[in-house]
């Protein structure tokens, strides 16, 4: 039996504002202790420096879990589960089987007590996500073949916003592979962003939050904002408010090219959002090839005078087809790196500069 004496009561150093977890609540796990009495038993305080926001309202946290869909029978992977607040709907809703990957340790006994009751229906892994392959650990009877459905198989998490960008971006990249999880099947994903992020990843063209990163997940990922989350509701609040994204891999991305040059093209093409793409382009090719980025305009279709974030997702299409046909012919233009030009300039300068410097007191001492 669960008692507070039994573990000892440790410091709660964060103020519990929001609805308790009930053990009526709670349907299928066997009768638990709250998710605050798991803080205070274990001591788990939220630490500011890991950006740990726990997410303790039972209506929240089952409301992430229905928005990743139908989990009954599926494989669930949650990533940062914490003290288990989203863990638990998960597992009350029916999935078969639920794996969690934590990297901070103290949370492991509170899991490992949580995956008994469960019985062992959870797995528990101790990890760091950005390092770690999915892949091996999704049984094979889940695994389906690309074109198909969707596979039984779910991702959910509410990870540090400083986590959940570095680690989109890797994932679409394993989406655009079909490495990782996603050699499995189109895995699903809902994960929390910082609400602006959020917004950024389902932009539409002419919208004002239109990027970089709205052009990588559109072309690979029906993406969707599923619901805004107050950042009051978090314990401790954060500043901003949380938006939850439901990303689901197409079947055909948008655009053919590899990853790596998409990512090229958008990057340059947006490092500028208002500017012409003329100009935003332009670094893409050292100074004295503009006859490319004309070329590249001239396959695409695409009139020079438009503004990056009007471009639709066909438009950022045509041009990464068109910087592949310029970059055929000259496929050592992949490597230019106009910072490269500006530092070895900026070099030059300074080598210069402290060269004249000498020679101007060498004139004077003689
Ligand atoms: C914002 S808290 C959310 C906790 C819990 N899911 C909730 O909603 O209350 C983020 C959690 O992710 C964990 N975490 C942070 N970086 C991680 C990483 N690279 N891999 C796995 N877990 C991570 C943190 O330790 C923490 O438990």
């Amino acid at each position: 039996m669960w008692s507070l004496e039994l573990y000892g009561c440790i410091n709660l150093s964060i103020v519990l504002q929001v609805p308790v977890m009930s053990l009526q609540n709670v349907a299928r796990l066997p009768p638990l202790p709250t998710i605050q009495e798991i803080i205070r038993m274990f001591g788990l305080s939220a630490r500011k420096k890991l950006s740990q926001n726990f997410l303790l309202d039972l209506n929240l946290t089952k409301k992430i879990v229905k928005s990743a869909g139908k989990i009954d029978g599926c494989f669930v992977i949650e990533v940062g589960p914490g003290p288990g607040g989203i863990t638990r709907p998960i597992l009350n809703s029916g999935a078969e089987k639920v794996l969690v990957v934590e990297k901070d340790k103290r949370f492991l006994p509170s899991l490992q007590l949580l995956s008994e009751a469960s019985k062992n229906k959870l797995d528990v892994i101790h990890g760091d996500i950005l390092n770690f392959n999915l892949e091996s650990v999704i049984p094979a009877e889940h695994k389906v073949a690309w074109a198909d459905n969707p596979p039984n198989v779910h991702i959910i998490g509410n990870l540090p916003f400083s986590v959940a960008t570095p680690l989109i971006v890797q994932w679409l990249e394993s989406i655009s592979t079909q490495k990782n999880a996603w050699s499995c099947g189109r895995v699903p994903l809902t994960l929390t962003f910082q609400k602006e992020v959020a917004e950024r990843i389902i932009a539409p063209p002419k919208s004002e939050y239109r990027c970089r990163l709205s052009a990588m997940c559109q072309y690979l990922c029906d993406v969707k904002l599923k619901f805004t989350i107050p950042g009051r509701a978090f314990v401790p609040p954060p500043k901003v408010d949380v938006g939850v994204v439901h990303f689901t891999p197409k079947v055909k991305p948008l655009i053919s090219q590899p990853f790596q040059l998409v990512e090229r093209v958008n990057r340059h093409l947006f490092h500028l959002p208002n500017k012409l793409c003329k100009q935003s382009l332009s670094t893409l090719f050292p100074p004295h090839r503009e006859d490319l980025i004309c070329d590249m305009f001239e396959l695409s279709g695409i009139g020079q005078q438009v503004r990056p974030f009007q471009l639709t997702n066909k438009d950022i299409k045509r041009l990464c087809d068109a910087y592949a046909r310029v970059t055929d012919k000259e496929p050592d233009l992949l490597d230019y790196d106009f910072r490269d030009r500006t530092e070895a300039h900026a070099r030059r300068h300074r080598t210069q500069t402290v060269v004249s410097a000498l020679e101007e007191r060498l004139l004077k001492n003689s």
